[in-house]
């Protein structure tokens, strides 16, 4: 088993980072850290990383006859043993420029730019909508890959095209669509709305190929089903505890300022951790304790 730190680093997000393991295969490595309000948490969520690792290898597979992907292995001697089970040995793509998002429902930017000019990346939505709602039909809005703290920019369908070309931008949009609409069908029947989702593509020798985590709630947005309504935010499933308690007149801390959150009390992080495993269990039917590491 190699160490991490064999591996050149050669990205880093807020919550996870990419190694290069050879000339044709990177490491996908997933932290405990969590990001809320765009501030990563001071404390980690124990198992995240895995949970997180173990949804994405669920819907790779499940959606292996639709699109291929880039999961090579979960479970193999290239992995250290210190990530085994929230690391994935992925092949090396040639990455597109494009946040590839698929919107269900009307939720934070798509909110907001739907109340401004009454669409979403040019496509236009029927009027009444407010936040939450439910969209006659899922819509492609791609977005821009913005630098690390920088908010992804939406743009339209023809900047996409602008870039990558008329059929590879048809293909993305219909990939992506076609993976979101199986998805959200599979999560609604199990009590989880996958009210959007952002996917990364890339080719590889001219194919295009599902890269990335694929429809975790770092990517995704998961509501509970059963407490859905339209008309305000929804509360995330993974989220609404920390937000909480962030937001919460106890602590005074002001989300639009620029202060570290406030510490996070250990009811609120296992409380947290709990919800990450509930996720994973009610929409795969797996059971956590079964996964590696
Ligand atoms: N299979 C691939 N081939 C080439 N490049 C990528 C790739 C590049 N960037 N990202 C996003 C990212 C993922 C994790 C940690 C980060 F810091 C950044 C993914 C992938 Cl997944």
């Amino acid at each position: 088993m190699p160490t991490l730190a064999e591996y050149p680093k050669i990205a880093a997000g807020k919550v996870r980072e990419l190694y290069a393991v050879d000339d044709d295969h990177l490491l996908l490595v997933a932290s405990d850290r969590m990001s809320a309000y765009d501030f990563v948490l001071d404390a980690p969520i124990p198992d995240k990383g895995r949970i997180l690792t173990a949804m994405s290898v669920f819907w790779f597979e499940l959606l292996g006859d639709l699109v291929p992907n880039h999961l090579v292995s979960y479970d193999d001697d290239r992995i250290p043993a210190d990530v085994r089970g929230r690391a994935l040995i992925v092949k090396r793509l040639e990455m597109l420029p494009v946040e590839a998002v698929a919107r269900g429902y009307l939720a934070g930017s798509g909110t907001r730019d739907y109340n401004r000019t009454g669409a979403v990346c040019g496509v236009t939505l029927p009027r009444g909508l407010v936040e939450g709602s439910k969209l006659p039909e899922p819509i492609f809005t791609p977005a821009t890959k913005a630098e690390l703290g920088e908010h992804d920019e939406n743009i339209s369908f023809d900047v996409v095209v602008a870039e990558i070309g008329e059929e590879l931008a048809g293909k993305v949009r219909d990939l992506t669509l076609a993976i979101y609409s199986k998805a959200a069908d599979y999560a609604q029947g199990r009590g989880v709305i996958l009210a959007d989702t952002k996917l990364e593509f890339g080719l590889l020798d001219g194919v295009v190929v599902l890269g990335d985590e694929v429809l975790t709630p770092d990517s995704s947005r998961y509501w509970p089903a059963d407490t859905y309504e339209p008309g305000h935010a929804q509360p995330s499933f993974d989220k609404q505890f920390v937000r909480d308690w962030m937001t919460s007149p106890e602590t005074g801390w002001d989300r639009e300022g620029d202060q570290p959150p406030p510490a996070m009390p250990a009811e609120v992080v296992e409380a947290t951790r709990a919800r990450y495993i509930q996720a994973y269990e009610q929409v795969t039917g797996r059971k956590f304790s079964d996964w590696i590491g």
